[in-house]
């Protein structure tokens, strides 16, 4: 199996100090590594029966067609303020660096359908929290969260735990740098 960290690279510092960036450009961008980063988002739901997978923009939504495909479901978009033209819930939450809103539209997704939620990257959770209220006000059925990344130490997978959490790669604070520098082959910036 293709070890996907190893398309996984680490800006220090961005978008502001202390912050350290997972980027998955690299893993984008290599057509084996995108394909396998689909199927191990999948792999947990293919007999989940799937109605739906819902995604917050942007890189959410990189993920969500493909894996709405792989499982035999639709697509629904949950998208920042300003974007959807018909009738919508909001909700406001935190991000790890800064503060957002996301909007679904009010029939997205009908009361009862299976809903799985995909992002890129699970940090402090709030993201995905936002997907979980939205889809709840929809009456929608939350079968799961899968996320390519999960930065563990910040607590994201906790505030989720009424939900079934998927993450295909697992992110300790300490294994960061040193271990990623080793395995990457793709450069890191020079700070
Ligand atoms: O768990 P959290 O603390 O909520 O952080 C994770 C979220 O942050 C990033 O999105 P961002 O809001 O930066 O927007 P983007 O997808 O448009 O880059 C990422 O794609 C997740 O959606
Ligand atoms: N550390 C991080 N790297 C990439 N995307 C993020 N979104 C929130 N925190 C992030």
């Amino acid at each position: 199996m293709l070890d996907l960290r190893r398309f996984v690279r680490d800006i220090p510092d961005y978008p502001q100090p202390g912050i350290l960036f997972r980027d998955i450009t690299p893993m984008l961008a290599d057509p084996e590594a995108l394909a396998a980063a689909n199927e191990a988002l999948a792999e947990p739901f293919l007999d989940a029966k799937i109605d739906i997978v819902a995604a917050a923009e942007a890189r959410g939504f990189i993920f969500a067609a493909p894996l709405a495909i792989r499982l035999g479901a639709g697509f629904v978009p949950i998208r920042k303020p300003g974007k959807l033209p018909f009738d919508m819930h909001s909700f406001a939450y935190e991000l790890e660096y800064g503060t957002d809103e996301l909007q679904i539209h009010v029939d997205g997704v009908k009361p009862g359908q299976r809903v799985l939620i995909v992002d890129d990257l699970l940090a402090t959770g709030g993201t995905m929290e936002a997907c979980c209220r939205l889809l709840e006000k929809c009456d929608a059925e939350i079968v799961g969260c899968s996320f390519l990344i999960h930065l563990v130490q910040l607590g994201g997978k906790e505030r989720l735990s009424p939900y079934s959490v998927h993450s295909v790669l697992n992110y300790d604070q300490d294994d960061g740098e040193t271990e990623l520098s080793a395995q990457n082959e793709f450069p890191n910036p020079t700070v």
